[in-house]
């Protein structure tokens, strides 16, 4: 059996209740696809911490992890990820794509024009039922 990665992705509100999602450069797996930025969590690192430091390195930014979104399994025929996507709120430092090309603030009319990594599907449900609620 394939060996199952840990992956942490922030869903990153602003104040206009939009999400931001970064697209993958074209060299990497799933190049040219957007994402919501985060990344593998490392050896004896908690979940959080990672999530973390990866939006630090990704977008420069620091972030205020406010609740846990999904928890989900997906393979792909490269590997296999466990995704655990939270939800956060970020201060007024702008945010930039230090390591992917672009950078979006998106909402759920317009999430829909972004082809999205296939594991994401879940992410945008869950952001789908949370809106229902409000
Ligand atoms: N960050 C992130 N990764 C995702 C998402 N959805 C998804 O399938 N993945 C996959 O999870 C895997 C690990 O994420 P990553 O490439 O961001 O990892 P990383 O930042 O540690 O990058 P690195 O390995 O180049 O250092 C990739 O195969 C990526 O395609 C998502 O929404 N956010
Ligand atoms: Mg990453």
């Amino acid at each position: 059996m394939k060996r199952v990665i840990s992956v942490v992705a922030a869903i990153i509100e602003n104040e206009n209740g939009e999400w931001l999602i970064a697209k993958r450069p074209q060299h990497k797996t799933r190049g040219g696809y957007w994402e919501f930025p985060g990344g593998k969590i490392e050896a004896g690192e908690e979940a959080q911490t990672a999530l973390k430091r990866e939006i630090s390195e990704e977008l420069g930014i620091r972030i205020s992890i406010i609740a846990k979104l999904t928890n989900q399994l997906h393979h792909y025929p490269d590997i296999s990820i466990e995704l655990s996507s939270y939800l956060c709120k970020a201060g007024s430092e702008a945010p930039h794509p230090h390591e992917h090309t672009a950078i979006e603030w998106v909402n759920l009319n317009n999430i829909q024009r972004y082809q999205l990594s296939a594991a994401d599907n879940g992410i945008i449900e869950a952001l789908k039922e949370r809106a229902k609620q409000y």
